[in-house]
């Protein structure tokens, strides 16, 4: 499932579910329960009672030898995410295991779903306070069961909670949804201060990935992650505005067929003086692989010589100015233009950008170019829907200070602001495109349309963050754009492809490397 949803999107199929009458509240926590546990002994086949972690009468087990039990803590909270936790208990304990369970709240005042399988877990064992889990329990490590908090969490949690999952350090931890500390919406630390505790090793939500799992903090705190189905597929709701993992677009168009080079587009990438190439030359070199039929770096005369004994297929011409450009731009084969690496923030620079933007044609801004945007309101304005802002957090944070302001404010209370809000609110005022960049890149459009192309999990590319690594990556956007793909897809289509490359080379990598590696990915591609 390629779906990102909210804590209100989640509710809302849960609501759908339930109100279709084809299953109740009680059967989907105990098929989230059952699948928290089918996850554990997935993971860690040792673990499974050889008959399987189907329940078992209760008599049975109370005539088990208590010896050589398996042992979990199971920390409950006051929603249905504690509600998961009590049917975890209770699968634990008719798999033979020794099962302690702690309460945060008042039992009175469960939700039914939660309070039915209190009740239910009561036959078998104790439930006793939050507070009086104290430190002998971590003794030996039992397994910990995280179920304080799901996606109902928003505000810093309370001392109790905190200290006790303080406490679970050592021990292996296993989050119910979401690690109770974090907000399934955006990722980021409920409570400040947190430390110590380390991640889960696992993290086992339902459905389909949330935000908070690939934004943020998130990767590092949930360990392994794994979807289970509960069978809420068929109630997606469809208006909804949601978040997708990015994916590459048009994989057929990447192939490219008949026609001679400028049927596939031609990429303008404008440069900085002299010592300052390589950024655009890296951009070039990046929009040529990607299948830009022609690519051109235009810098000032001065530069030209340093450009031209390092560039081959690139083309290049001097472009001192911005009226040089504007002569330049003549050539309506000219469709995609690329502005910012390594580009210089004088007035010089601040012209170019104004004669990119007047010209109407798809561009990406990134680097300087967003520097200077940030400058002057003026140039701001003149953004338009065929362009794709590329920045970094400090980037981000120097175009849209209120926005980043309220992205970084702690949340205290719901629903948070997260990282996808921020780009599209960004995307909105700009009116274009913005990927917003980091591990869990966010790509939005004016209207919302939105993707996470997260480099986290089993395509972490650590090694991405190198440097020229964001200038090779304008220059997929900019070839996808010459190529014809909308602004949206083609940042899309650049940054997940952008991934891709650093995984197939590994650690090592340099910047110089990811177009190189361009070719096996986009065969991979085709051959899937
Ligand atoms: N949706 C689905 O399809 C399915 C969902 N399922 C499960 O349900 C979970 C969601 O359950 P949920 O909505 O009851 O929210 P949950 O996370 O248990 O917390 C709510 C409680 O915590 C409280 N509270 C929150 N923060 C607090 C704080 N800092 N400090 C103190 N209290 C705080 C909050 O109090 P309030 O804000 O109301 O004052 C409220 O009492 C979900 O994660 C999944 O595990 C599955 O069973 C099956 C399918
Ligand atoms: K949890």
């Amino acid at each position: 499932m390629t779906e990102v949803l909210t804590a209100a999107q989640m509710r809302a199929i849960e609501t759908a579910a339930i109100a279709s009458g084809d299953v109740t509240g009680l059967e989907l926590m105990e098929r989230a329960g059952r699948g928290v546990v089918s996850a554990i002994f997935e993971e860690w086949p040792e673990l499974a009672p050889s008959w399987g972690p189907a329940p078992k009468p209760p008599e049975y087990f109370l005539q088990d030898d208590e010896k050589g039990k398996h042992r979990a803590v199971v920390l409950c909270g006051p929603g249905n995410n504690g509600g998961d936790g009590f049917v975890v208990a209770r699968l634990l304990f008719a798999a033979g295991w020794d099962v302690e369970v702690f309460l945060y709240g008042d039992a009175d005042k469960l939700p039914p779903d939660a309070k039915a399988n209190y009740a239910r877990w009561l036959e078998l064992g104790r439930v006793c306070a939050m507070s009086a889990c104290t430190s002998e329990r971590w003794v030996g490590q039992p397994l910990v069961i995280d179920a304080v908090f799901g996606i109902g969490a928003c505000r810093p949690l309370p001392d109790t909670v905190r200290n006790v999952l303080m406490a679970t350090v050592n021990c292996p931890r296993i989050a119910i949804d979401v690690p109770s500390m974090l907000s399934s919406d955006t990722g980021m630390m409920l409570s400040p201060m947190w430390g110590g505790v380390g991640a889960a090793r696992l993290t086992v939500t339902f459905h389909t990935r949330k935000p908070g799992h690939l934004l943020e903090a998130g990767p590092e705190n949930c360990g392994k992650l794994r979807v289970v189905d509960i069978g809420l597929g068929r109630f997606a709701v469809a208006h909804q505005a949601h978040v997708r993992l990015a994916q590459c677009h048009t994989i057929g168009a990447l192939g490219k067929g008949n026609g001679h080079k400028y049927s596939h587009g031609h990429a303008f990438i404008l440069s900085g003086g002299i010592a300052k190439g390589g950024a655009a030359r890296l951009a070039a070199r990046g929009a040529l692989r990607i299948g830009a039929g022609a690519v051109t770096v235009g810098c000032p005369e001065a530069a030209l010589v340093e450009n031209a004994t390092q560039l081959n297929a690139v083309m290049l011409t001097s472009v001192d100015d911005a009226a040089a450009f504007e002569g330049i731009l003549e050539d309506a084969r000219i469709n995609a233009l690329c502005i910012g690496p390594g580009l210089g923030l004088g007035a010089r620079e601040a012209a170019l950008v104004g004669t990119v933007l007047e010209s109407g044609r798809a561009a990406v801004l990134d680097a300087d170019a967003l520097t200077l945007l940030a400058r002057d309101a003026g140039l701001f304005a003149k953004l338009h829907k065929s362009c794709v802002l590329t920045p970094h957090a400090g980037e981000f944070a120097r175009l849209f200070p209120d926005i980043a302001d309220r992205l970084n404010a702690p949340a205290t209370k719901g629903p948070a602001y997260s990282k996808v809000d921020a780009a599209r609110e960004a995307a909105k005022r700009a009116g274009c495109v913005v990927l917003f960049k980091g591990p869990d890149t966010v790509i939005s459009d004016p209207k919302g349309r939105c993707s996470i192309n997260a480099s986290v999990y089993a395509r972490a590319a650590p090694w991405l963050a190198t440097a020229g690594s964001g200038d090779v990556l304008a220059g997929f956007i900019t070839g996808l754009l010459a190529r014809g793909f909308a602004p949206q897809q083609a940042a899309e289509s650049g940054a997940w492809l952008h991934t891709e490359c650093a995984l197939k080379f590994g650690p090592g990598l340099i910047a110089e490397d990811l177009p190189e590696q361009l070719p096996a990915v986009l065969r991979a591609l085709e051959a899937s």
